[in-house]
């Protein structure tokens, strides 16, 4: 592995719509998300299915495709500028050398004719990498450091691997080029919870060597406690709560991410006490035009939430976007006086 002293970028998402052509017409499936990767951490994202996570992750690389469209906003990376506006060649060049990604379903999107070894040769080649000795090197110290025999792995085709071999190796190939942002969307999905636990090790052990900033996307709240610095939580396009992960699952803010906690059942303790969150998250035709997305399943719903989006207020290090959170009496004071 090749040492570096490059600091950890930092990576500044601002005001970003992404949108998917449905037969209803455009429709918002991340929508004014504002969220700022600190260099040098880990910054994990949850929230149930169609959230926006893998879309918000997709924007990173500005790899949203068709008939998705990043409607607004940017993505700010230090050191590449807004991802948003490279094209052609560039983006291509960012993708992979200065962006590093494993994408959802990852153990599947392995070429099934070529060893690992020649697509990490084909990966080089197509970045000019010119010491292609060097980069399987890298690759081999990354596996072993893994826990996997680099020779070997590289001799063999994905079907010789299981899943979790597979799934350390797109994360070799993530981080082979020496990219200082990486993307990691759900990177332990389909895997036992002993695999789960190595490979999120792995995760931290690797973005702590090579001073990374991080963004793993997961459903799984419990495991991303383990190896994340920072917690944002998306529902139906939103960030709705952010900030110090063992704060946000301490005492989480917003209700939604009280109930996704109320929801994962405890190894210790009855577990019966783990309480399914009512109702089911919305899709694209289903989002309310106006008001907050989450009220149809929110115990604190209050009339103002009918009516208006709440807006992200950052205090005490967390930023959450609640009516119910965010000064209640104020906005009854608002509404009187208005
Ligand atoms: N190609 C597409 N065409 C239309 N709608 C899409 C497309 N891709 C995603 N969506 C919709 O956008 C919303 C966000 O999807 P996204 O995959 O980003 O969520 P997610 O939180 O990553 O979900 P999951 O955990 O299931 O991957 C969902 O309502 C989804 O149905």
């Amino acid at each position: 592995m090749t040492p570096t002293t490059v600091t950890a970028p930092g990576v500044r998402i601002r005001d970003l719509t992404v949108v998917y052509k449905t037969p209803a017409g455009e429709l918002p499936a991340v929508s004014g998300v504002n969220l700022s990767l600190e260099p040098g951490t880990i910054t994990g994202v949850v929230g149930e299915s169609g959230s926006g996570k893998s879309t918000l992750a997709l924007s990173l690389l500005n790899a949203v495709q068709p008939p998705g469209r990043i409607a607004a906003g940017s993505v700010e990376i230090d050191g590449l500028g807004d991802v948003l506006t490279l094209g052609g060649e560039d983006l291509r060049r960012a993708r992979g050398r200065q962006v590093g990604y494993v994408f959802q379903a990852a153990q599947n999107s392995l070429n099934p004719l070529k060893t690992i070894g020649k697509q990490l040769l084909d990966l080089g080649r197509s970045h000019d990498v010119e010491d292609l000795r060097g980069l399987v090197r890298d690759a081999k110290e990354l596996l072993a450091r893994m826990g996997m025999d680099g020779a070997r792995v590289l001799d063999s085709h994905q079907h010789e691997l299981s899943g979790g071999m597979r799934q350390r190796v797109g994360i070799m190939l993530a981080l082979v080029l020496n990219a200082k942002v990486v993307v990691l969307d759900e990177p332990t999905t389909a895997l036992d919870m002993i695999t789960q636990a190595t490979i999120l090790r792995i995760i931290r052990e690797v973005h702590d060597e090579r001073s990374l900033t991080t963004l793993v996307i997961t459903h799984d709240v419990g495991a991303i406690a383990e190896v994340a610095d920072s917690l944002a939580v998306m529902y139906g396009g939103r960030v709705v709560e952010h900030g110090e992960v063992t704060e946000v699952l301490g005492a989480p803010r917003h209700p939604y991410t009280q109930g996704l906690i109320r929801a994962i059942p405890r190894l210790s303790g009855d577990i019966s006490e783990a309480r399914a969150l009512p109702g089911r998250p919305p899709t694209l035709g289903t989002l309310p035009a106006a008001g907050c997305v989450f009220r149809e399943r929110c115990e604190r719903r209050m009339a103002v939430c009918e009516t208006d989006e709440p807006i992200p207020v950052f205090r005490d290090g967390r930023t959450v976007a609640c009516h119910a959170v965010d000064h209640p009496l104020a906005l009854v004071k608002r509404k009187e006086f208005a």
